[in-house]
């Protein structure tokens, strides 16, 4: 038995290994525009709340939900571009406080972020050779110029393009949308990471292009042992990409496990529903709930489990009680009372069957304690 009797744990990684970046308990509140100047209680953007996270070296978790579900609230809190409002970032294991200057610069250099929009992450009056020396002399600013011309070319053999001289003398507006997310890819590399975190990294791109960007990052993730947390709203891309997928929903994790069994086997109704309306010509005529509405306000979120407005096997308790996670089977959990053990619950999971047609009606979940943080890390025996 491990640690994870507190703390549900996901994937398969090693016995003992300690993830290099970490949330724990991470809050995000933003305050509500125009709430400054009011009186009377301060409103605020619910952007993230208790939001726990782990990666770990060489494998990729994927941050999955509808857009202003919090997914890139949080990725900058990773990267430290926002400062939590509560709970804790890790590196490591050892707690990340950076108070801008030389410590943002020694975690940016670590934890490299990487946006969906690569033609706006560039000067458009610099070229190539430019924008990426900058970031050399950063990284390596004992190298001779010789030397950075060197790494320039490296890095931008790592991401496939070839020969350099071909791209380093032009500007981004005569490169295509994928040449240049390489280019934004080889510019974090200049700073050696540890771990990625990509935001929506293919979305801007056209589908031609996507997989050959996927498989790049991919290729680095395996070559160089970099955590990579991919955020994204396409939940059927997430499955072939990450082994870990989390769900997000109106600023909290509803579930996380292995992609495939999220993805394939999902428990909380949210992400059924985003699974059913994801395009899918071959079901084209089959009944399964799909219309999944509008996520609500994050300045004035529903009480209880926040999905409940939307939920079609929504009980009582759903509208006063915060679910705690429950642990499933192979790893995954979610925060969903239809995992609880009682007898309105059980008849709510035969419905949920019913309407997805799954085969078998699945078993309650162990209830987690709701001080753990419920992280994608469901290693360990939870079940
Ligand atoms: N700097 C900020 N000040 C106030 N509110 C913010 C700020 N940044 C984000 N928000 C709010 O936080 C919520 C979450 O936004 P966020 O961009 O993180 O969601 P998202 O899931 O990444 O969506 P998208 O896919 O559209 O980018 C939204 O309601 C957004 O308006």
């Amino acid at each position: 038995m491990t640690t994870t009797e507190t703390a549900p744990l996901a994937g398969s990684p090693a016995d003992g290994d300690v993830p290099i970046l970490e949330a724990l308990h991470v809050t995000k509140h933003f305050p509500a525009r125009g709430s400054l100047f009011k009186r009377g209680p301060r409103r605020v953007v619910h952007a993230a709340d208790d939001v726990s996270i782990a990666l770990r070296a060489g494998r990729i978790m994927a941050l999955v939900g509808e857009s202003g579900s919090g997914k890139s609230t949080f990725a900058r809190l990773l990267a430290q571009l926002h400062p939590v409002t509560s709970g804790e970032i890790r590196y490591r294991g050892k707690p990340v406080r950076v108070k801008g200057g030389r410590s943002l610069r020694a975690h940016v250099s670590k934890v490299q972020l990487i946006l969906q929009d690569p033609f706006g992450s560039f000067n458009p009056v610099a070229t190539i050779a430019r924008t990426l020396m900058r970031a050399v002399r950063i990284h390596h600013p004992k190298a001779t110029a010789a030397e950075q011309r060197r790494i320039i070319d490296d890095l931008l053999g790592q991401v496939s393009l070839r020969p350099a001289r071909q791209f380093t003398e032009k500007y981004p507006h005569e490169l295509s949308g994928g040449q240049l997310q390489r280019i934004s890819i080889a510019r974090a590399l200049a700073a050696n990471p540890d771990v990625f975190l990509a935001d929506e990294p293919v979305s801007s791109l056209d589908v031609s292009i996507r997989l050959g960007v996927l498989n790049l990052l991919r290729r680095l993730v395996e070559e160089r042992g970099v955590a990579l947390l991919y955020v994204t709203h396409d939940i059927a891309s997430a499955r072939y990409f990450a082994e870990d997928t989390s769900v997000m929903y109106a600023g909290q994790l509803v579930e996380a496990g292995p992609s495939e069994t999220v993805t394939q086997n999902a428990a909380h109704p949210y992400t059924q529903l985003l699974i059913a309306s994801a395009p899918d010509p071959s079901r084209a005529d089959d009944a399964r709930p799909r219309d999944i509405g509008q996520p609500p306000s994050l300045i004035d979120p529903p009480s209880g489990c926040r999905f409940h407005p939307r939920c079609p096997f929504a009980m009582e308790r759903c509208r006063t009680d915060a679910p705690p996670a429950f642990a499933l089977e192979d790893g995954q959990w979610a925060k969903c009372w239809l995992y609880d053990g009682d007898d309105e619950a059980a008849a709510r999971r035969v419905e949920n069957a019913a309407a997805y047609g799954l085969g078998a009606v699945r078993p309650a979940g162990r209830r987690l304690p709701t001080d753990a943080p419920a992280t994608t890390d469901t290693k360990g025996d939870q079940q």
